[in-house]
């Protein structure tokens, strides 16, 4: 195993240090340190945070894997600075018994790119009308504690209340898409000023923040732990802010996406620009930065949503929702937050690290730790390319935008999984 000596690095954000990386764990921490044998890294002006974790990534296999891979999704990842993913269940089959999610898990150390967490359906299929084998996929090797119907709402508020009853009894956590099914019927865009204009069917704030409601009454009710995922509106924003001053055991995540893109980017009728749930207003954006700031939101989670050239270049109808965001995730969080890089530690991987219970990630470089982190430049400025992208899919919302920081190097268990801003395998 080759060590590494990374020079002149600012360690989330402190003054320049020197770090050690041999045999998988950052073995020394300090100024002026020498190593013989070891690869050195100049890393004057880079900043090193503990890798990134993404509590939301879908990676299409298995059955759509055209779209994406395990591998390529994880490749996309740790381009991004990633070394923690957690794989949402909506694939084909359904990740909805131990099968599947141990077949997930079993790619990603394959691939051996990110660290690939699978998370379990809350319902058979996804249909919402029964509850998965949630015990048998937490007794698997793929140690699941994290379960969602994501793309589709657990809208049957007696399941919900099953499901989070079942999980406490391994600490799980029901990740719920927030989505009242009946206020969405048809929806093509966030309801209001826009879609009144552009004559689309809207999906009103409301169909959100009353699932939000609801599930944090029921999760106090029993006691057990929710996580609300893709928030996106001010209004949920403040019953997430009521309920944890109530002490509800409930987290959240934002995307980036919602931080940066308005309603406003339908007028273009670009489906890139059609997600779920729907880009909202700039005052929805202004309440979710800000909760992001004072930790109402607790996280950023990417959704990186890839999707078929023939399932996002069609009419704004027939398109599928969602968006990529694994490449460019840090960007937006460093054009949005600025280089708080405290901040972007605590809600891009220590948080996440710790809601998804993943051992080894979140942790910042110090001697002894697990060599999970990434070197980011600050300065750099880079326009986005969707052919450059390692996605296999190409409806990037920010193509040819340019963006704030490139990540330069990611190291995870000591290796390289990216060098100079490349992927090395
Ligand atoms: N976020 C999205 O717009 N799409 C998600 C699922 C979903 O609809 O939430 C996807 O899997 O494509």
């Amino acid at each position: 195993m080759t060590a590494y000596l990374v020079k002149g690095v600012s360690v989330v954000g402190a003054a320049p240090t020197d770090l050690l990386i041999r045999d998988g764990v950052v073995a020394e921490v300090g100024a002026g340190l020498t190593a013989a044998g070891a690869t050195v890294l100049d890393a004057t002006g880079l900043v090193a945070l503990p890798g990134l974790v993404d509590l939301h990534t879908h990676l299409r296999e298995p059955g759509r894997e055209d779209a994406e891979t395990v591998e390529s999704g994880s490749r996309a990842a740790a381009l991004g600075g990633y070394t923690a993913v957690c794989a949402m269940a909506n694939t084909s089959p359904v990740a909805d018994t131990a099968g599947v999610v141990e077949q997930v898990w079993r790619l990603g150390r394959e691939a051996g790119l990110v660290d690939v967490q699978p998370i379990g359906a809350v319902t058979v299929g996804l249909a919402g009308e029964r509850l998965a084998e949630l015990g048998a996929m937490a007794d698997s090797a793929a140690r699941v504690r994290i379960f969602s119907d994501d793309g589709h709402c657990v809208a049957d508020p007696k399941l919900m209340r099953r499901a989070l009853e079942y999980v406490k009894a391994f600490d799980g956590i029901i990740a719920q898409h927030a989505e009242e099914p009946r206020l969405t019927e048809g929806a093509q865009m966030h309801e209001g000023e826009v879609s009144t204009r552009l004559g689309l069917t809207g999906w009103p704030a409301v169909a959100e923040e009353a699932i939000i409601a609801r599930d944090v009454l029921l999760a106090e009710h029993v006691g057990s732990r929710l996580h609300v995922c893709h928030v996106s509106t001010a209004g949920s924003v403040e019953v997430l802010r009521q309920a944890k001053a109530r002490g509800v055991r409930v987290t959240a995540e934002v995307t980036p996406h919602h931080l940066l893109l308005t309603d406003e980017r339908a007028a273009t009728y670009d489906p890139v620009y059609k997600v779920n749930p729907p880009l909202r207003t700039a005052a929805d954006i202004a309440a979710l930065r800000a909760a992001l700031v004072d930790g109402v939101i607790d996280i950023v989670a990417t959704d990186h949503a890839p999707h078929a050239v023939e399932d996002k270049e069609c009419e704004w109808a027939y398109a599928r929702p969602g968006m990529l965001g694994l490449e460019t995730a840090l960007s937006i969080a460093l054009d949005v937050l600025g280089p708080e890089w405290d901040l972007i530690a605590e809600r891009m991987s220590r948080t996440p690290a710790r809601i998804a219970g993943l051992e080894g990630h979140g942790l910042d470089p110090a001697p002894g730790v697990p060599a999970n982190l990434t070197l980011v430049d600050p300065a750099a400025r880079r326009v986005i390319e969707p052919a450059e992208l390692a996605s296999r899919s190409r409806n990037t919302p920010y193509a040819r935008m340019t963006l704030p920081g490139r990540i330069v190097a990611t190291f995870l268990r000591g290796e390289p999984t990216v060098l100079d801003g490349k992927a090395v395998k």
